[in-house]
């Protein structure tokens, strides 16, 4: 039997840098860098894709500048949802299945408890409605895939609130921090492990491991457990950095912290689907941010 052969797309980013770790011993890994493929030239992607023959196409690669995307439109949309349609067309063609993150921000956040997969969604802003149009072409693609839903994303590397916080923690004595925004903050590698855990229970065998992926087809949502407010995690930030005194946390209302981009005040996703269904569940989102501290 062929070792099968997985693509990941983003591999400096946050998500793609853990994933091309945990997706070890799966199959063999082709990660291409921007240097080596630029994922906006689609006719690029398509005569790599056309071959290497991946059985599994792994999509962590985004336009996640939130703020930008609002004067950005267009590259945000041709990234986040461009891209995943060409992934689904050109995985129909291999018969390979394609893994794909999306964002609690596709929800208004009007909702009051955690959201689940099958709410309404109602991006607020640009990015958002990106992300859920990427959800949307593979969705009607028909090829088998897994959504993945996650938020607030964080690691040692990137751009992330953790690393923002840790750099003004070094300039600034006290800080004004929203704490009307609750979600949960999900350490990238919690992502990447927990994918690589689910795949794993597919069958070796390509044919069959479409199979088994068609049959659970659809969108998951992968978080942290847990909910904290931006400012609680600043708090469990600071509370857990000690080598430099800890800036004050002044709790506000997003009103006053006017940014582009509008952002959902509940931003909680039910993780109840993805535990079920491959019987994995996340840890609580300040028992991973201890554990990714250790190595910061
Ligand atoms: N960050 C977050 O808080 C959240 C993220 N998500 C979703 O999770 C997924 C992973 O996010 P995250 O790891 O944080 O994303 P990052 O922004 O850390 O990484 C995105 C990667 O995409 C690459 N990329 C962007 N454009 C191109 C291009 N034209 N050609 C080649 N590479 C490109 C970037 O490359 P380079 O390094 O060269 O710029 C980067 O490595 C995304 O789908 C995102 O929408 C969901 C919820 C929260
Ligand atoms: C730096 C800073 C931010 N904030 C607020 C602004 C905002 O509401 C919140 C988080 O700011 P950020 O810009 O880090 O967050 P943002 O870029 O909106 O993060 C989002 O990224 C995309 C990619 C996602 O998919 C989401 O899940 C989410 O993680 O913190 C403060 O209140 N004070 C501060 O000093
Ligand atoms: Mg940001």
């Amino acid at each position: 039997m062929a070792e099968p052969v997985v693509f990941v797309t983003g591999a400096n980013g946050q998500v793609g840098f853990e994933l091309v770790r945990s997706l070890q011993g799966l199959g063999r890994i082709c990660a291409p860098l921007r240097a080596e493929l630029d994922l906006s030239d689609f006719a690029k992607v398509r005569s790599f894709l056309r071959d290497l023959r991946p059985n599994l196409i792994v999509n962590p690669a985004a336009y996640t500048a939130v703020d930008r995307a609002e004067t950005d439109a267009a590259a945000a949309h041709h990234l986040n949802a461009g891209l995943p349609a060409v992934l689904a067309e050109e995985a129909r063609l291999l018969n390979a299945t394609v893994i794909h993150y999306s964002t609690d921000y596709v929800f208004d956040g009007s909702k009051a408890g955690p959201y689940i997969e099958s709410d309404a969604t109602a991006p607020l802003n640009v990015y958002g409605a990106s992300k859920l149009a990427g959800e949307r072409a593979l969705a009607e693609s028909g090829v088998p895939h897994f959504v993945f839903r996650t938020s607030w994303v964080y690691s040692r590397r990137g751009a992330n609130f953790l690393l923002t916080m840790l750099r003004l923690a070094q300039k600034q004595a006290s800080l004004r921090i929203v704490a009307d925004q609750i979600g949960a903050p999900t350490w990238a590698r919690t992502i990447a492990t927990l994918t690589a855990h689910a795949i794993a229970q597919g069958p070796r065998d390509a044919e069959r491991f479409a199979q088994w992926a068609a049959e659970r087809s659809g969108i998951y949502h992968l978080t942290a457990s847990g909910a904290a407010s931006w400012a609680d995690f600043a708090e469990e930030i600071f509370a857990r950095q000690h080598a430099a005194a800890a800036p004050a946390v002044t709790r506000i209302p997003s009103s006053e912290y006017p940014v582009p981009a509008r952002r959902p005040a509940n931003s909680r996703l039910a993780g109840d689907r993805f535990r079920q269904t491959f019987g994995l569940s996340a840890p609580d989102w300040r028992e991973a941010l201890r554990l990714c501290m250790q190595e910061i």
